[in-house]
Formats: C-alpha cells, sequence, structure tokens
C-alpha cells in the first residue's frame, strides 16, 4: 500500500473561457468543482471515482500524473512514485476547462507537496504553457474573472488581472451529451482575419472587460459578441447560431459558446427570465434534436483550494 509520507487534496473550480469575443483571454470560474488527491507512494496508482473520469488512463499517461510528475523534476526532484485519487462534477470535453482544471488541480497539490517552492503566479505560467493558453488556467487557479494574455517570452511571468465577477450575474449552462474536444474546435478555425473582424473583436473584447468590472450587465449582450470563432463552431454546436441570436429576447444579459463547446451559456438575473431562457433553449435544441442537460452555475471567487493535507 501507499507510504503515506505527506498527502494533500485540492479542489479546483471549473471554468468557462473566451465569454464571447475575448477569445484565449478572458476566463470566468464556476461553483462546480473537480478534485485530486495526491500522496507520494511506493508505486503509482491512480483512482478515478464516478462515471466523468471514465476512459482516462490509470498509469503514468494520466494528465494529473504528467503535471504533479513534471512539476517535481522541475523542482529538481526525481520523478516520483505517487497515489492520486481524482474526481470531477463537471463534465470532461464539453468546454468547461476541464484539462486547465486537471492541470491547476495537479500544479497546486504537487506544489504542497514539495514545501510550496512555487507562487500562484508561478504556476499559472506553468500550466499556461502546458495548456497553451491562460483563460481557463487563470479562472481555476485564482477563481473570478481573469484576463490575461500570453507573454512574449516563456520564461516570462503571465501579465493577467483578476475582476469579481458581478454578484447578480447567474449563468445557466446548456451541456449537450456529445463531447467535442479543444483540438477538434480549434481545427475550424481560419489562419487569417479581415480588419474589419479584428476591429470588431478588439472592439468588443475591450468593452465586455469593462462591463465586467463596473458590474454593467446592460451591455453584455452587445459586448459578447464575437466573429473570431463562434461563427466557425457553429458546425460543430447544432443550435448555437440560434441560442446566440434569440437567447436575449428570452431574457438573457448575454449568450456565448462555453470554451471550445460544445457547452452553450447564457447569462440571466432574474427566475422570469431563466424560466423563459429554458423554454427558449428546450424549443431550439428539440428543433436540432440534441439532447443536453442544464445546469445552474454560480461563479467561484477563490480558485484552486487546498481542502485537505496530512503530513
Ligand atoms: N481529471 C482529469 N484527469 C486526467 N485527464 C483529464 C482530467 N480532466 C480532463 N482531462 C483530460 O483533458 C481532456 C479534455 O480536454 P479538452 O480541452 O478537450 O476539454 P475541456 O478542457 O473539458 O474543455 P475546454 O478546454 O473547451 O473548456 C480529457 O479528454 C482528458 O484527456
Ligand atoms: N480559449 C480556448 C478554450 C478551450 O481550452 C478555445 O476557445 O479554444
Amino acid at each position: 500500500m501507499m507510504e503515506s509520507r505527506s498527502q494533500v487534496r485540492v479542489n479546483v473550480p471549473a471554468s468557462t473561457a473566451n465569454m464571447g469575443p475575448g477569445f484565449d483571454t478572458i476566463g470566468m470560474a464556476f461553483q462546480l468543482y473537480s478534485s485530486v488527491e495526491i500522496a507520494v507512494a511506493e508505486t503509482t496508482a491512480i483512482e478515478l471515482i464516478g462515471p466523468e473520469m471514465q476512459g482516462l488512463p490509470a498509469d503514468k499517461s494520466n494528465l494529473l500524473y504528467e503535471v504533479a510528475a513534471g512539476l517535481f523534476r522541475e523542482a529538481g526532484q526525481s520523478a516520483p512514485e505517487l497515489y492520486i485519487r481524482a474526481a470531477s462534477d463537471a463534465p470532461l470535453t464539453r468546454g468547461l476547462g476541464s484539462s486547465a482544471a486537471a492541470i491547476a488541480g495537479a500544479l497546486v497539490a504537487a506544489n504542497h507537496l514539495l514545501g510550496e517552492p512555487y507562487t500562484r503566479d508561478e504556476l499559472f505560467r506553468m500550466g499556461t504553457l502546458l495548456e497553451g493558453h491562460p483563460d481557463n488556467i487563470g479562472a481555476s487557479l485564482f477563481g473570478g474573472v481573469v484576463v490575461a494574455t500570453m507573454p512574449e517570452e516563456k520564461h516570462q511571468a503571465i501579465p493577467y488581472v483578476r475582476l469579481d465577477p458581478p454578484d447578480e450575474l447567474k449563468t445557466l449552462a446548456i451541456i449537450p451529451d456529445f463531447p467535442l474536444s479543444t483540438e477538434k474546435a480549434r481545427n475550424v478555425l481560419p489562419q487569417m482575419y479581415s480588419k474589419q473582424d479584428v476591429i470588431y473583436n478588439v472592439g468588443h473584447s475591450s468593452l465586455l472587460v469593462a462591463a465586467l468590472a463596473q458590474g454593467r450587465l446592460d451591455l453584455l449582450s452587445q459586448a459578447m459578441k464575437d466573429r473570431m470563432h463562434q461563427p466557425y463552431r457553429a458546425e460543430l454546436v447544432p443550435g448555437l447560431s440560434e441560442i446566440l441570436e434569440g437567447a436575449a429576447e428570452s431574457g438573457a444579459l448575454g449568450a456565448t459558446l462555453s470554451g471550445a463547446g460544445p457547452t452553450i451559456l447564457c447569462f440571466y438575473q432574474t427566475e422570469e427570465d431563466l424560466h423563459n431562457l429554458s423554454g427558449f433553449i428546450e424549443s431550439v435544441m428539440s428543433k436540432h434534436g440534441v439532447s443536453y442537460r442544464a445546469m445552474q452555475l454560480k461563479p467561484d471567487k477563490h480558485g484552486a483550494q487546498v481542502v485537505f493535507e496530512e503530513r
């Protein structure tokens, strides 16, 4: 059995990325969690709990092991044998940042076992290099809304600003019953964009950040419009175009594809809006024959948290 030199458990929030125009730049964390428990052991063993984790490898090719062992090596130690136990309330490959949550959780847990040699900002840089973009990783590590971009050089810190999301912002997540890998959803994007589309997205993304910072929920519907990825990803997500076009009329403050999809988010304020939106979503999705589940989500403001440790 495992040698219990030390162990730690970390809870990590799921997240959305882009929020429309802020492609690879804006992330927001939700009160929907995955957990990872890691202990140094004599032999590596990986326990994956619950239906969301089915099909993931339970050996050293598991993302959690690779990331945690990588941090040990980065800290100058040999790759350890690890006992890992992982569970997730958030679905995988649905656009709710599961890979970023896994990376963030493994980094925070391994860093804790190592005696905290790295700051959260340093873990953010490492996680971003692993994930390729900082949006979901930032939200999972810090909670709230994180606006970030890639640094010029790999060794540089990730430039970011964290905002508290407006308290009144509620989210209806429509999670289709099919997976869509980020890789597939990135492959449909064009290599080049027109000047008009670039100006359009810079304007909307800037407006969105300012609106979130000042709690201007009245601006979200306009500010969340995008020409960079959603129009191209619509072919992969039945119903997306209609929901983006019609959600505001049914009470949404704004609507967006979550990350690389296929989850679609509608932001709202009142129970009446939720009721109207739910009916609208059901009519669109049933027209397309897409089965889905709907979840009401609240923003997480804390990010990845160590919830248990034993030394
Ligand atoms: N807890 C976990 N343990 C190991 N691997 C995981 C875990 N969570 C996610 N992954 C890996 O990440 C993959 C999903 O990543 P992907 O980027 O395609 O989707 P996502 O992160 O859920 O969505 P998005 O990036 O669009 O928000 C899974 O197929 C799996 O390989
Ligand atoms: N910003 C990323 C999020 C998915 O990891 C994308 O939309 O492709």
